[in-house]
């Protein structure tokens, strides 16, 4: 088991942002979290990654529980988390392929020398996730689609258990995008890859590869389990409060708002 949450809540600011979520990730599946902006999907990655406590209800991630054995940098070590706010910090220097080699070390910044095999490991992840031309490279130098694979690649570094993309194609343009989702694609397919947790607002991002799906709504479990079960024209219209049409073409759904029929004249 990877994850488990048992009737979580979390309050801010006396506000419930997230209300009784029960959740099980098992170690085999790849999740899509989906919902619109305000949904709690922040809050819940903070909870996973314990910058946040649950105000009600238990988690236990990776084995671990809150409060029990937990100790919070220990988990971390085990979860590979990659978004916007990592990308800033990383240091001025940095090139993009000690930036790869940080993530062994669960660190921004290279402050360590590393062994030949670390070496060897950092340059099979660049070539994995087709880096290597620009390893050399100052990191802050590259495109933002550049950026992010390296920021995957220094994940996958410590070998995760769970691999957390928080939108991870932000800004990027179609072809840019459909690189880095082929190789998230890639790294589903490993045979002992990490568990991923796919976090976007974009439904045709959802690869084949995603066979799982949380809703998020208004800090609420909306529907969890098979994402062809929720993501089609019916769950999807009660999800949004709003009449859309989800069309599947080679594994990977569009949705479009329907249109209010043309009253007769
Ligand atoms: N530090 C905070 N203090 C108080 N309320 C907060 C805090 N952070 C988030 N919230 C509130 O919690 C709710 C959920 O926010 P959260 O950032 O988790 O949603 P999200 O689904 O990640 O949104 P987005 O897709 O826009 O990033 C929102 O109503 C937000 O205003």
């Amino acid at each position: 088991m990877i994850l488990e949450l048992e009737n979580v809540s979390r309050k801010r600011d006396g506000r419930w942002v997230l209300k009784d979520i029960s959740w099980r990730v098992e170690k085999g599946d790849h999740w899509v979290l989906y919902g619109l902006n305000g949904s709690g999907k922040t809050s819940l990655l903070e909870l996973i990654n314990a910058y946040l406590f649950p105000t009600e209800g238990t988690i236990r991630v990776l084995g671990m529980e809150f409060g029990k054995t937990y100790l919070a940098e220990r988990l971390r070590s085990r979860i590979g988390f990659v978004s916007s706010s990592i990308g800033q910090k990383i240091r001025p220097d940095d090139n993009a392929y000690e930036v790869v080699l940080s993530g062994a070390f669960a660190s921004i910044g290279l402050f360590e020398d590393t062994d030949a095999e670390t070496d060897q490991k950092g340059v099979e992840i660049l070539r994995e996730l087709g880096c290597l031309d620009y390893a050399n490279r100052n990191f802050h130098t590259l495109s933002q689609g550049e950026r992010q694979r390296i920021l995957i690649g220094r994940a996958l570094m410590a070998d995760p258990e769970l691999l957390i993309l928080d939108e991870p194609t932000n800004g990027l343009d179609f072809i840019a995008r459909e690189e880095l989702l082929e190789s998230v694609a890639r790294i589903a397919r490993r045979p002992d890859g990490p568990a991923i947790l796919y976090v976007t607002h974009h439904a045709e991002e959802i690869l084949p590869e995603f066979n799982k799906t949380l809703l998020l709504k208004d800090g609420r479990v909306f529907g969890s389990g098979n994402t062809a079960d929720l993501i089609n024209s019916e769950c999807l219209s009660g999800f949004f409060g709003l009449s859309v049409e989800a069309d599947w073409q080679a594994g990977r759904p569009t949705l479009t708002k329907k249109r209010a029929e043309a009253s007769p004249k």
